[in-house]
């Protein structure tokens, strides 16, 4: 198991800055999940980190030895780290056997024999070593490309959007299985995903990427909960979103009145967020008082869009079904106000700000 740290690291694309300053640190064994907006520079990271590109500055490293830096580079097929690519990239002429070993170049061939039929047998799919990729549905393509990506035993793994080819419920299951190999593998994994759910469900640890930067780093369930921007905020998750001031330690909000939280003071304006799974819906009973307008039925969660006294908007709600409300019915809400999200009006203006980084660097 291997830790992977990255220091200032900067590219430059034809005079244009893509990242700056991008500081990373992974734990041995740890499944880093990288998240952003598309563009934001993920893959670019990714192809730093794995040596097919060069950076303008900063510094990578493997187990705390330089990988690349100011005199530095280490070339790709030197570094011990495997990649693993959306499209998966099987050469359609070769057998997935044959697929697995090419990777294998340096072994003698008897252990590059032995290394694919163990690797194969690791994954579950021996069955599969004869077959050419087109004989493989897509599940089972991306598990080959799993299981070529590991056959070289890499100290870290890099997976550009491993999943994004797959749909729906087979999406979820490979997900699952691809990431109970690696954990079995133990081994120190990138994982970039323009999907927030996917990046919380999957990752020990998540880090959202925005215009070329690191904007924060931390386990999903924290991120989620205490996003630290209105950004962030809105990137994990929907938010119902009220404007609001300070007065006496609270905010009043169509929803009620909520704790402001530390470091607000009386007066300040904030902007409070409450996610849809946040508020308790009932029939009857305390609560403030509401009327379903909207509703959908999404499985094991039910969906509601509710009109509130002193909201523009409909409010949203999620609640574990059945939910015996319909479209037309009077309900009432009550918020979780420990899980209420509360930012600085002054966040949220500096947040929608086009960031000064975007147009700097290179400009
Ligand atoms: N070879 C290139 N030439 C010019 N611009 C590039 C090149 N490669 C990347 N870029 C630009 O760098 C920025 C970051 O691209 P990158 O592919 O790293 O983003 P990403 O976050 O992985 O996006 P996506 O989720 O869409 O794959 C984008 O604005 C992209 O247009």
């Amino acid at each position: 198991m291997a830790s992977l740290s990255v220091r200032g690291l900067a590219k430059d694309i034809a005079g244009r800055s893509i990242l700056a300053g991008i500081d990373l640190d992974v734990a041995p064994g740890e499944i880093m999940c990288l998240v952003g907006e598309s563009g934001c520079g993920k893959s670019t990271l990714l192809r730093l980190i794995a040596g097919i590109e060069r950076p303008a500055a900063g510094e990578i490293r493997l187990d705390g030895s330089l990988l690349a830096g100011p005199h530095v580079f280490v070339e790709p097929e030197q570094r011990g780290i495997g990649l693993m690519f959306q499209d998966y990239a099987l050469f359609p002429h070769l057998t997935v056997g044959e697929n697995l070993a090419f990777g294998l170049a340096r072994l003698a061939r008897s252990e590059a024999r032995a290394r694919v039929g163990e690797t194969l047998e690791q994954l579950g799919i021996a069955h599969f070593a004869p077959r050419y990729p087109h004989m493989l549905s897509g599940g089972e393509q991306q598990r080959v490309a799993l299981a070529r990506a590991l056959a070289p035993r890499p100290r870290v793994l890099l997976m550009d959007e491993p999943f994004s080819n797959l749909d729906g419920r087979l999406r979820d299951a490979v997900r699952f299985e691809t990431l109970s190999i690696l954990r079995r593998f133990d081994i120190t994994t990138i994982l970039v995903t323009h999907d927030p759910e996917e990046a919380v469900m999957a990752a020990d640890r998540v880090t959202l990427m925005r215009a070329g930067r690191i904007m924060l780093t931390g386990r999903g369930r924290d991120l989620y909960a205490r996003p630290g921007s209105p950004y962030a905020a809105r990137f994990f998750g929907d938010c119902n979103e009220f404007a609001g001031v300070c007065r006496a330690g609270r905010v009043a909000t169509p929803l009620g009145l909520v704790p402001a939280g530390a470091g607000v003071t009386e007066g300040e304006e904030v902007r409070v967020f409450v996610r849809p799974g946040s508020i308790g819906l009932s029939g009857a009973g305390a609560g403030i008082a509401g009327r379903v307008v909207e509703h959908w039925f999404r499985g094991e969660v039910e969906q509601f869009g509710i009109e509130v006294d002193g909201s523009a908007k409909l409010v949203v709600v999620r609640a574990p079904g059945p939910v015996d409300l319909a479209p037309g019915d009077h309900c009432r809400l009550a918020v979780d106000v420990a899980r209420v999200i509360v930012f600085k009006a002054c966040d949220n203006i500096c947040d929608s700000r086009t960031e000064p980084w975007l147009t700097a660097a290179g400009a």
